[in-house]
């Protein structure tokens, strides 16, 4: 069995090391004895997006998604029919900006983005920086995605932990749900007190971290759904994560102490 994963500007799109969620994904397919196949694709360079399974994007600042930007505009049909067609898609702060309509940035001037997901950005006045917790409660997950609650639940995945540092706020339109409430932190745009977007497999977070390897759940979660699109639909097999988990939880609980 074979997993394809591919970053999308990985010159370009991987502040803060979040090139780490290519290797959580990565090291949790080889404990289970599957291969892991890692594609990069930069700037002119072909990608057959019908060819994988996990896209990834991941941060990037204001200058880097100005650079990028042309050319993936010329990748968004055949990003929009995969994303229709269930490609698990993990983007990151700048990366998960560009799926939405646009990213106004301090200057006035507008960084138009994939438009895919219903969702905008406009650069506040101070940066969000800081430690983020967010509750995965089902509560919090409205919108379409009607079996988020019982998914996350049975999962296991309660809370995200990581960290953001971002100027972009982002407000989320109609047809997309947040990942969850925020507990601590600024989440998408410190005033609604969310975080991050799904719809259907794809997946924003401002969480860098990087955000899967802090939070294990949610990388088994990202490949059971990209094994699920392939007819492959049996649990993966748990793997001994006490120790990350005893981070998590450590982490979560500190922060909430703090807040
Ligand atoms: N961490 C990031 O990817 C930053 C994204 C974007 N340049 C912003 O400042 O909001």
């Amino acid at each position: 069995m074979r997993l394809t994963i591919c970053h999308l500007y990985p010159d370009l799109l991987d502040l803060y090391g979040d090139r780490g969620n290519i290797l959580a994904l990565a090291a949790r397919c080889r404990w289970r004895g599957i291969i892991p196949e890692i594609q990069k694709v930069s700037l002119g360079e072909d990608l057959d997006i019908s060819a994988i399974d996990i896209l990834f994007l991941g941060g990037g600042s204001d200058r880097e998604q100005g650079l990028l930007v042309q050319d993936l505009m010329r990748r968004e049909n055949e990003l929009r029919a995969a994303i229709e067609n269930g490609l698990v898609v993990l983007a990151i702060c700048g990366g998960y900006q560009m799926l939405g309509n646009y990213y106004q940035i301090a200057n006035g001037e507008k960084i138009p983005g994939l438009g895919i997901l219903d969702l905008w950005t406009i650069a506040g006045t101070k940066r969000l920086i800081g430690n983020v917790v967010v509750d995965l409660d089902p509560s919090t997950l409205r919108g379409e995605i009607e079996d988020s609650a019982e998914t996350y639940a049975k999962r296991k995945i309660k809370t995200l932990v990581g960290f953001e540092n971002h100027s972009g706020k982002t407000y989320l339109g109609e047809g997309v749900t947040p990942l969850g409430k925020v507990l601590v932190g600024h989440g998408n745009n410190d005033q609604d007190r969310v975080e991050g977007v799904r719809y259907r497999n794809v997946f924003g977070s401002y969480l860098h971290g990087p955000l899967l390897p802090k939070n294990p759940h949610l990388t088994d979660f990202l490949l059971e759904l990209a094994l699920e699109r392939r007819g492959f639909d049996t649990p993966l097999q748990d793997l001994d994560d006490h120790l990350e988990i005893l981070a998590h939880d450590a982490m979560v609980n500190k922060l909430l102490k703090q807040a």
